[in-house]
């Protein structure tokens, strides 16, 4: 079963990842999209970032009704931070049934050659690129690179976070049962949230 792997810190999941998300299903020949939660990205040290099964929670209210969507906590106990190669690694033996694809906005992209084994990643792995705005997806090294084009949309975890300390809205940047989660739970009021 072909799957697109979509790896995040989700912190938290927002319309920007599920509308590409359902993209991918609907106009390539990806069968299932897995949201991969990061404890931990290498690139990433944030202070407002929620535990982890608090953002996996989010994911899953996110995605409870659309089918071909999977939210996964296989890196929670994988060794922190979380580097991309291990967790492939780790899957490809766990679901051998699957040939997983990589899928990755042209900003991740334009880092790839930093991350651990790069070269192992590019030379091995399907990588499925959309464009964001203000990244060019140049990238011959990678060798199955297929660039789509997809809804581009402006909206990020950090700027959700900034208007929730701010007590301003963030009603249809998130699923409505996200929103609620959030204001029930009082998550990204504080600076320093409990881990
Ligand atoms: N609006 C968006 N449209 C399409 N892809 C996005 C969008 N926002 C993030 N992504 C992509 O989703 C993946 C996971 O992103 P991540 O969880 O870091 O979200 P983020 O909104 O970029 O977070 P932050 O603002 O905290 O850095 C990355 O590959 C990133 O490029
Ligand atoms: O493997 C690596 O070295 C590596 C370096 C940077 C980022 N990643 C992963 O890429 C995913 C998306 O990153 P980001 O910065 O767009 O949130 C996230 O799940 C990270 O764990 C992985």
């Amino acid at each position: 079963m072909k799957t697109g792997l979509y790896f995040g810190s989700f912190n938290p999941i927002h319309t920007g990842h599920l509308i590409i998300a359902q993209h991918l299903l609907n106009e390539t020949d990806l069968q299932q999209v897995w949201f991969v939660v990061s404890p931990q990205n290498p690139f990433k040290q944030q202070k407002t970032l929620l535990n982890e099964y608090d953002r996996l929670y989010l994911v899953n209210l996110a995605i409870q009704k659309t089918s071909g969507f999977k939210a996964t906590d296989i890196e929670f106990n994988l060794p922190k931070p979380s580097y991309t190669i291990d967790t492939l690694t780790y899957l490809e033996e766990k679901y051998p049934q699957h040939e997983f694809v990589l899928i990755m906005g042209s900003d991740s992209l334009q880092n790839l050659d930093k991350w651990k084994n790069a070269e192992t990643i590019m030379q091995n792995y399907p990588v499925y690129v959309y464009d964001r705005p203000g990244f060019p997806a140049d990238q011959p090294e990678i060798k199955q690179l297929t660039r789509l084009k997809a809804p581009l949309l402006e909206i990020s975890a950090t700027h959700i976070r900034e208007l929730v300390q701010q007590g301003k809205s963030i009603r249809y940047l998130v699923p409505d049962e996200v929103l609620d989660e959030i204001e029930k739970s009082g998550y990204y009021k504080l600076k320093n949230p409990a881990k």
